[in-house]
């Protein structure tokens, strides 16, 4: 499903400032696959994914999607093979369209939609099914702004939106940061249910140790752009938050970072 060889990153190449960002990162996910990445800041997570999104070029390396090696393939025609929802709850939805608008965008996502908003009677009731599932009562408010909604509210419409048509890949990049614990977890719980409906392969970086363990089938640590640990199944079923401490702290020679350190409990 997603297949990264040997990807390497530098920002501001040959300046002082260069940043070697990700060093030489090998991961292949299997369908399915639901991958929690944690790792202190500046670890390179974000890079990875940003990378496999196509956001920046990459320096060397292969990255392959669904068998496609989308290497040197531009960000926008990467997106129809990924469903991404990020950190900011403003930015996966148009803030001045209507919640169905922009369901309607996703569903036709990679399609001309043409001058026509024309909605095809199946498809309101298809949004009203899918709304409803986030148990938020949205389904009744199709024609509402978006921009009135509250932030967990759209993070949730942004993960409908993000699985709608199935995606070869999911992109989760610390989309429950910005929200308070309650949301957080609503929208967590949400997040695992689409994931093991659709059997998505995922990628969700989280700063907290104990969601990493809590949720997917597979977890991966890095450190200075590269994977340190990548444990799966019973066995990341049986770690503790202490075990992955401990890990961290002899991998990457006691630099745990403030933010994993809070995450703990
Ligand atoms: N667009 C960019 N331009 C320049 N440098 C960047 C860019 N993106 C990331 N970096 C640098 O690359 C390194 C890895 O950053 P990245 O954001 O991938 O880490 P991260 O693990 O996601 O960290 P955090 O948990 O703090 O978000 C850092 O040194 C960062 O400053």
């Amino acid at each position: 499903m997603l297949e990264v060889k040997n990807m390497v990153k530098t920002f501001f190449k040959g300046t002082v400032n260069e940043k070697t960002a990700l060093q030489g990162v090998n991961l292949k996910l299997e369908e399915g696959d639901f991958v929690t990445v944690i790792g202190g800041n500046g670890a390179g997570k974000s890079t990875l994914l940003n990378s496999v999104a196509g956001v920046f070029p990459i320096d060397e390396g292969e990255i392959l999607i669904g068998g496609n090696d989308v290497t040197k393939m531009p960000e926008y025609k990467r997106a129809k093979y990924i469903g991404r929802v990020f950190q900011d709850p403003m930015v996966g939805t148009a803030g001045n369209m209507q919640i169905e608008e922009n369901l309607l965008l996703a569903l036709r996502r990679g399609k001309k939609l043409g001058l026509k908003w024309a909605f095809v009677p199946e498809e309101r009731e298809f949004f009203k099914e899918r709304l409803s599932l986030l148990g938020l009562g949205l389904e009744d408010r199709l024609t509402a702004r978006m921009g009135l909604l509250s932030g967990g509210q759209r993070q949730s419409i942004t993960l409908l939106m993000a699985t709608m048509l199935k995606p070869e890949l999911l992109l989760l990049d610390e989309h429950t940061a910005a929200l308070d614990p309650r949301t957080a977890e609503n929208v967590l719980q949400l997040t695992d249910k689409l994931v093991q409906e659709h059997n998505l392969t995922t990628l969700m970086i989280t700063h907290n140790m104990r969601d990493a363990l809590r949720f997917g089938n597979r977890l991966i640590m890095m450190n200075a752009g590269q994977i340190i640990f990548d444990v799966r199944g019973d066995e990341k079923k049986n770690m503790t938050v202490q075990d992955l401490l401990e890990r961290f702290s002899v991998a990457a020679e006691g630099a745990v970072s403030d933010r994993m350190m809070l995450a703990k409990d």
